[in-house]
């Protein structure tokens, strides 16, 4: 039986994939033209690779069609409800680290916290008739945090990216998103509350809990996991 392996097909996580496995010698390479999505592994019989976007992964791992996958934590949290029952993180792969924060203007210097956060909300809803909106397009995270932490007089936006620039549009009060350099929220004039870290993330293997185990443990021995 094949064992199939999810990767991410482009994108900032599929080289640092490759590097991974092939320091533990399976080698990973994509075949055909620069644009088509379609790889080959070698060092071992019978493992196959499929070519992914890392918001992807956590589906397939959940449906089963792959045995294995490299994704970022954050996605698998967010899209997998008991996230942990569908799918077993096998091993963190120590790069792709960001963190999911919730951000606000920086002009807003008496908001600092949660805390804060929650007294503008209900401030602004007094003043505007409607909620603070937050952009984000982790929903499930944000809203899991944000319910722990006592904030509650807030609507989500949904943002699919540029989720930073939703501030300066004027379609959203605040911000849900990934930071790594914090660049962008800092471009867009946007802090970090001090207890507004919702996840800290990595990319990570993850096994597949629906997909046949047969040929999964010899893999991951042959991994040294
Ligand atoms: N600076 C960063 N910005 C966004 N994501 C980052 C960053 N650093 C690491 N990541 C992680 O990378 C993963 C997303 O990777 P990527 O953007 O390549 O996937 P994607 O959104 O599925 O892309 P696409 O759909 O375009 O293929 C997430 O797990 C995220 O946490
Ligand atoms: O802290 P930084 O190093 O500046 O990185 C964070 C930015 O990178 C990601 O955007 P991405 O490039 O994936 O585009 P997106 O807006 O489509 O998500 C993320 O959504 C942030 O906007």
């Amino acid at each position: 039986m094949t064992v199939k392996i999810g990767v991410p097909s482009k994108g900032r996580l599929m080289e640092k994939t490759f590097d991974w496995f092939g320091a533990r010698g399976l080698t990973m390479r994509r075949t055909g033209n620069d644009r088509e999505y379609a790889g080959t592994v070698e060092g071992m019989e019978g493992v196959s690779l499929v070519m992914l976007s890392a918001s992807e992964v956590p589906r397939e791992l959940a449906a089963g069609r792959i045995h294995l996958g490299v994704t970022g934590t954050d996605l698998v949290r967010e899209t997998l409800a008991g996230w942990d029952e569908i799918v077993e993180e096998v091993a963190p792969l120590g790069f792709g680290h960001a963190d999911l924060v919730i951000a606000v203007p920086a002009v807003w210097i008496d908001v600092d916290t949660l805390d804060d956060l929650d007294a503008a909300a209900a401030a602004f809803r007094a003043a505007h008739g409607h909620r603070l909106r937050i952009a984000t397009k982790y929903h499930r995270l944000v809203r899991d945090f944000l319910q722990e932490n006592g904030v509650a007089d807030y609507a989500l936006v949904d943002s699919l990216g540029a989720t930073e620039g939703t501030v300066a549009n004027l379609t959203a009060e605040a911000v849900a998103d990934i930071t790594s350099s914090g660049e962008t929220l800092r471009a867009n004039h946007l802090k970090t509350l001090s207890d507004g870290l919702v996840l800290q993330s990595q990319a990570c293997l993850f096994r597949s809990r629906m997909a046949p185990p047969e040929g999964v443990p010899a893999l991951l021995e042959r991994l040294g996991l």
